[in-house]
């Protein structure tokens, strides 16, 4: 990360964290430190394995980031919120509908909850190569710190952890680094998100969800803690449970596409953001982000060839033929999402076809 004389910019200063008495989600801790070298990469593989075979998510400490650099990360990830006039930031929108793309803004009302009621959430994107876009002119002077982070996340973060993957699989320690390179085409990105606190007629109308139960589309999500409980996952006894903050540590769970890719057995864990809890409202939430994908032309198929996955048995949510490519799979997912009141299941779910297959959300 460049540490001589940094662009000066306002200090973010983080909600105090809950002490309410929250079920939290009980999440393994991998020790990245341990990667370096083959034993310890042995002995995380199973971790992550029975990681991503039970809850989805995990955390990630060690990792190197230090907690100076990550304050500076969350300073750096309120500007496009607090310091871009709005004018500004109308006028680098992401094209989203048209597109399937998000790079630039999604900003608030532009996704449906509920009964009517749209969200309070805006966010950033910027592409991994922060030079293809335009950003807003507060974000320019720290594009060198932001594209120092895309590139942390990708090669110290993303890269160890997909060998960890590959390894549980008892796949080559490459197979998945080798279709998520850093300079292939495709949307692997960095997120700043902010969520601004909401009516209460807003909290009733949409029984306090802020953001849908949701798979992620892409393969790996890096999401950096924050103190603010508002995330949960749907355990697999069909409980949510809340993710608890640990100060600089990593939260990772994985989308479709390593779902495709394992056959199902390394699940897309579905998870929502609702109101935090009483002593945290009133509060805005920052939320930072890697969201990793495979590059564009990938098939989403699954490695048949896994040993883990020939004794396992594989489920296909399509034949390998009409598999679709990343590109199309996460264009698909953005263009989309939260646009429609959808018909809901029985059981209140709602569902949505998406290249041939259902996508569930979840309230
Ligand atoms: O803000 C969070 O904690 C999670 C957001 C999320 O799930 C997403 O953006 O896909
Ligand atoms: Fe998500």
């Amino acid at each position: 990360m460049p540490s001589l004389t940094l662009p000066q910019i306002p200090h973010y200063v983080p909600a105090p964290g809950t002490s309410e008495p929250l079920e939290y989600a009980d999440l393994v801790v991998i020790d990245l430190a341990k990667a370096k070298s083959p034993e310890g990469r042995a002995e995380l593989a199973v971790q992550v394995h029975d990681a991503m075979i039970t809850q989805g998510f995990f955390y990630v400490v060690n990792h190197g980031l230090t907690p100076v650099q990550n304050a500076r990360m969350f300073d750096i990830a309120d500007v496009p919120f607090s310091q871009v006039p709005e004018d500004e930031k109308k006028s680098l929108v992401a094209d989203i509908r048209e597109a399937g793309s998000y790079q630039g803004y999604k900003l608030r009302q532009f996704w449906h909850i509920d009964s009517g009621v749209r969200d309070q959430i805006e966010h950033y994107n910027l592409l991994r190569d922060v030079h293809k876009k335009q950003h807003p002119k507060a974000l320019v002077p720290l594009l060198p710190e932001i594209e120092a982070f895309a590139r942390f996340n990708h090669f110290e973060i993303l890269h160890p952890l997909l060998r960890l993957f590959a390894l549980g699989l008892e796949l080559p320690e490459e197979t998945f680094v080798d279709c998520h390179n850093f300079d292939a085409s495709g949307e692997t990105f960095v997120r700043f998100m902010k969520y601004f606190p909401r009516s209460e007629d807003e909290e009733v109308k949409t029984k306090n969800v802020w953001l849908k139960g949701h798979t992620d589309w892409a393969s790996v999500t890096i999401l950096w803690s924050q103190p603010v409980a508002a995330l949960q996952i749907l355990s697999p006894d069909g409980k949510w449970r809340w993710i608890r903050h640990i100060e600089n540590a990593i939260v990772i769970n994985a989308g479709d596409a390593m779902e495709f890719f394992s056959g199902g057995l390394y699940k897309a864990t579905i998870h929502r953001v609702v109101q935090p809890p009483a002593d945290q409202r009133g509060y805005t939430r920052l939320s930072l982000f890697y969201f990793a994908m495979p590059d564009d032309d990938v098939k989403l198929v699954p490695h048949s060839e896994s040993p883990v996955l020939q004794r396992h048995g594989i489920t296909r949510r399509f034949e390998d033929a009409d598999a679709p490519t990343m590109e199309m799979w996460r264009k698909g997912r953005c263009s989309v999402y939260g646009q429609t009141q959808l018909p809901k299941s029985e059981n209140g779910v709602e569902e949505q076809m998406v290249n041939g297959v259902v996508v569930k959300h979840y309230n």
